[in-house]
């Protein structure tokens, strides 16, 4: 991307001025050249999400060895260094071939190391899983959602282990996961019927149509689906989501975060756009319960609001599972979902897996076949056991294509950012307590020491590999690992693979346009396309009764 006027501007600024002449910034607002200062803003985001009140980072004693890492400017360390028309997964790898696998960063106060070695992300993942078990929150993330109470973003404490239990027993387990077929197969079929329903030969913004089937299917089985005050809710997550997402100096120092978003008046807005949010989260607990209340239950499938106002009457828990607690679970996965462009990029992770596999899908005609021939002979039997031969793993190949696309594409490809609540050693470097901990499973994923031709779209490299991405093996990490891999991986398994099954049964796909389809990456913390996926579809099989 060409840098315009503004952008050089922004980054010749002297940062002394951007602390203490915070009008400077408003100006360039003002400007409305947005598409610069969105770049700056990119590296902002990453660092706002990643400093932490956890950033405690006193301890560090001078005599021990520090990772390598390149020089840093005053105030704002090496934030200048992500500037660029690069994704910043990308410009930390080319970074990493300098200074090595374990690199030192400072992103305006906090101290950041960033792995990008399979052997480094053990050592951080598996070795010191223990030590580097917290999330960094920052002081926006803390003011909207619940103090940090909840399962993402909660330090690693006795009471987030319970509550991570009941996420990965009671919400997202296998057979939870299961029960939840029905939602995925009517919202599935309702996509399959409107790309068959569209005139023959136009585009299909696959892009669009995946993201709003994965939010449909989050939001039926969170919260059983739409709700009267949906639009104030989704207008509140996305202003939400500016916010946390944009220009927050409260998070680039996090020692006077209070004093920062007083002055930038981002405090009282975050506050009422959580009053918002405890407005409708209330009215959603309000409304499961009196549903539980009158017995007409009917069969609906059961949320997990519902699950957690059964566990919450059961008391069974060691702790008071209080409204609060079910209200954060409830925010923190509608925001996954609706966050569009938010710092954790999460509920567009299997949307964002989606659309990678597809793009590569017809880019690769000969893996489109043969992924296909699989589905199509796999399914003979009847479409009503569509889901079991994919979910008992019958349909081997379509898991390899899925691998295979996680492996170039991890939907966030710096996982989700660590912190460390002890000072600890790390392949010879010591890491004082409070620095951020980010894991380039993008890069990892395309070490040419680890994979073969790492570039290249080719499933067949797990026909007699047994890399999983399951946490067990390092080279292969888009749900993360240890104590805080994605307790969500069954459920955007089963999305992923069961939608990408029925896309491929039903039609026959071709990227028509002139040019080579673009790949490029988008901005922001997960890596989606650049620009959407239009695609032509043909009908080649007849659809079932309605
Ligand atoms: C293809 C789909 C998905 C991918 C690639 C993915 C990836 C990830 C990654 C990389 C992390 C951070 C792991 C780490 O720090 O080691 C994460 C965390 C998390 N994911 Fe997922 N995710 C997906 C789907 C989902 C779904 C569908 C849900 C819930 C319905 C979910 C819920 C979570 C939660 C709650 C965490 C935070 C865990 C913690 O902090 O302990 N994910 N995910």
């Amino acid at each position: 991307m060409k840098k315009s006027k503004l952008l050089i501007k922004v980054e010749k600024v002297h940062y002394h001025h951007l602390l203490h002449h915070h009008h400077q910034m408003k100006l360039v607002l003002q400007h409305n050249e947005l598409e610069a200062f969105m770049i700056y803003m990119r590296v902002v985001d990453i660092t706002g999400f990643i400093y932490g009140r956890n950033s405690k980072h006193h301890n560090l004693r001078r005599n021990n060895k520090q990772p390598p890492g390149p020089s840093n400017l005053p105030i704002i360390g090496s934030i200048h260094r992500l500037l660029g028309s690069k994704p910043t997964h990308r410009t930390l790898r080319q970074l990493s071939a300098t200074y090595g696998p374990i690199m030192r960063l400072k992103f305006g106060e906090v101290p950041v190391v960033v792995i990008s070695s399979s052997e480094a992300a053990e050592a951080i993942m598996k070795t010191n899983d223990f030590a580097f078990a917290s999330r960094p929150i920052s002081a926006s993330v803390d003011t909207i959602f619940y103090g940090g109470n909840d399962i993402i973003f909660g330090r690693y404490d006795e009471f987030w282990r319970q509550m991570r239990r009941l996420c990965a027993t009671q919400l997202l387990s296998l057979k939870r996961v299961r029960s939840f077929r029905a939602i995925r197969q009517r919202e599935i079929s309702r996509l399959v019927r409107s790309i068959a329903a569209a005139p023959s030969g136009s585009f299909i913004n696959l892009s669009e149509e995946l993201f709003n089937l994965s939010n449909n299917i989050t939001a039926f089985s969170v919260i059983g689906g739409r709700f009267k005050e949906q639009k104030l809710y989704v207008s509140t997550l996305g202003e939400v989501a500016l916010l946390v997402n944009g220009f927050s100096p409260a998070d680039l120092f996090p020692s006077i975060p209070g004093f920062i978003m007083r002055l930038t008046g981002c405090r009282k807005k975050l506050e009422l756009c959580r009053l918002k949010l405890n407005r409708v989260a209330d009215m959603i607990v309000r409304e499961h319960r009196a549903k539980q209340g009158s017995k007409d239950t009917n069969d609906d499938v059961e949320d997990f609001t519902d699950v957690l106002l059964k566990i919450q009457e059961e008391g069974a828990l060691p702790f008071h599972l209080s409204d609060d607690h079910i209200k954060a679970v409830v925010n923190v996965c509608s925001f996954l979902v609706e966050g569009k462009d938010m710092l954790i990029g999460g509920s567009e992770t299997s949307s964002t897996a989606m659309d990678w596999a597809m793009s590569e899908l017809v880019r690769h005609p000969e893996v489109m076949k043969k992924v296909q021939q699989e589905v199509r002979e796999a399914f003979e039997e009847g479409v009503e056991h569509k889901e079991e031969a994919i979910l008992s793993g019958k349909l081997r190949y379509l898991q390899m294509v899925v691998k295979e696309t996680l492996r170039l594409h991890p939907p966030l490809p710096l996982l989700l950012p660590r912190v460390n609540d002890e000072a600890c050693e790390v392949m010879g470097y010591e890491i004082p307590t409070g620095t951020t901990v980010l894991v380039n499973a993008w890069a990892i994923g395309r070490d040419p020491k680890h994979w073969q031709d790492p570039e290249s779209f080719l499933p067949e490299r797990f026909e007699d590999n047994s890399v999983d991405f399951k946490g067990g093996n390092f080279d292969l990490i888009p749900f993360g690992g240890g104590r805080r891999m994605c307790p969500g991986i069954n459920f955007g398994l089963a999305t992923v693979e069961t939608t990408l099954a029925n896309l491929l049964y039903y039609f026959d796909w071709e990227y028509k346009g002139k040019e080579e389809l673009d790949m490029t990456e988008g901005f922001g913390v997960g890596t989606r396309r650049k620009s959407p996926l239009c695609l032509a579809a043909s009908l080649r099989l007849p659809l079932p009764p309605a």
